[in-house]
C-alpha cells in the first residue's frame, strides 16, 4: 500500500505527517511509526502524526505515535505542525484559521495567525499528583518542589500535567546537567507509572526561561511545547516567574501564557512544512 506523507518541524521538533481523514484508525500500526522515525532506516522523526475525522463538535483529531512507537495523549508542536498540515490540505491560506482538535489530552484549539505563527490554546494544566500520574507526594495536591532521587543526586521536582507528564526540575545552568545520563532515568523512575517528560529550567529573568528536554517516548528532543507550557506553569507555582515569559528551546523560541490559575496555556511558535514523499507499507 502506497501511503503520502509530509514532512513538519517546529523548532526542530520533527514529524510525519499523514492525511487519514478517510478512516477513523491510524493507517500505521505503532511498530512501522518506530521503524519510519528511524533516522538511519527510516524518514527520520521524532513522531508520526495521523490526521482523523473529527467528531462530536471537533473539526479533526489528531493522534500520534512517539519514535518509539508508544502513544502520547498530546503533542503541542505537533499540533501546530497539524494546524498548518491541514490549512495547506483544506487550500485556506488566508486569515486566522482555527481548528478545534479532539485529542487523547481533551480538546486543543490552534489557530494559524496571519504571519504564519501558531497560536495554540493548549487546555487547562493539571497539577494533582493522581493526574500527573505520579508516585511522588499527594495524590490529591499539586506536586511543587519535591525531592526526587535520580543517579547520585537528590533533585527537586515539580510535577505538571498537559494532558501528558512532565517534571520539572529549576537548576542553575543548563550547561552543568548530563542530560543523556539523566533523562533516562528520570523518564523510567518508578515514581512516574506512565514514565515522564523531563525538563531542566534556568530561569534567566522572570520573563525568559531556558530549556532543555528528555521527551517520554523520543529521547533528546530539540523542542517540545507541552514541555514549555508545563515549565512556565512550574515556574509560576514556585514563584520563579511571571505568567508570561519566552521559553528559549534548543531549537529556539516559544511565548507561553497562563493568565490566571484556572485558565488555559496559550502557546505560540512556529511550524513548517519541510518536505513530501511517498512510502510503501
Ligand atoms: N514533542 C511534544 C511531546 C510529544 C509527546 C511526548 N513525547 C510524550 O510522550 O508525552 C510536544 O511538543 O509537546
Amino acid at each position: 500500500m502506497q501511503i503520502q506523507f509530509s514532512k513538519y518541524q517546529g523548532l526542530g521538533n520533527d514529524f510525519v505527517l499523514i492525511d487519514n481523514r478517510h478512516q477513523s484508525d491510524p493507517v500505521l500500526t505503532p511498530t512501522q511509526a518506530e521503524k519510519l522515525c528511524d533516522r538511519h532506516f527510516g524518514i527520520g522523526a521524532d513522531g508520526i502524526i495521523f490526521l482523523l475525522p473529527g467528531q462530536a463538535g471537533h473539526s479533526h483529531t489528531m493522534r500520534i505515535f512517539n519514535a518509539d512507537g508508544s502513544e502520547p495523549e498530546m503533542c503541542g508542536n505537533g499540533i501546530r505542525c497539524l494546524a498548518k498540515f491541514i490549512a495547506h490540505l483544506e487550500h485556506r491560506e488566508e486569515g486566522d484559521l482555527s481548528y478545534r482538535i479532539q485529542t487523547l489530552a481533551g480538546t486543543i484549539e490552534p489557530v494559524v495567525l496571519r504571519d504564519g505563527q501558531v497560536r495554540v490554546n493548549m487546555g487547562h494544566p493539571r497539577l494533582q499528583g493522581q493526574d500527573i500520574p505520579t508516585h511522588l507526594g499527594n495524590p490529591h495536591q499539586p506536586v511543587i518542589d519535591q525531592p526526587l532521587e535520580v543517579g547520585n543526586g537528590t533533585w527537586q521536582v515539580t510535577c505538571v500535567s498537559m494532558g501528558n507528564p512532565h517534571c520539572i526540575t529549576f537548576v542553575d545552568r543548563l550547561a552543568d546537567i548530563p542530560l543523556a545520563d539523566l533523562g533516562p532515568a528520570f523518564e523510567h523512575h518508578p515514581a512516574f507509572p506512565q514514565r515522564t517528560n523531563t525538563e531542566f529550567i534556568e530561569i534567566v529573568r522572570p520573563d525568559y526561561l531556558k530549556m532543555s528536554v528528555w521527551e517520554r517516548g523520543a529521547g533528546m528532543t530539540l523542542a517540545c511545547g507541552t514541555g514549555a507550557c508545563a515549565s512556565l506553569v512550574a515556574g509560576v507555582l514556585n514563584q520563579k516567574c511571571h505568567r508570561k515569559a519566552t521559553v528559549e528551546l534548543p531549537g529556539g523560541p516559544l511565548e507561553i501564557e497562563w493568565a490566571a490559575a484556572g485558565d488555559p496555556v496559550y502557546m505560540t511558535g512556529p511550524a513548517e512544512w519541510v518536505f513530501s514523499g511517498n512510502l510503501e507499507v
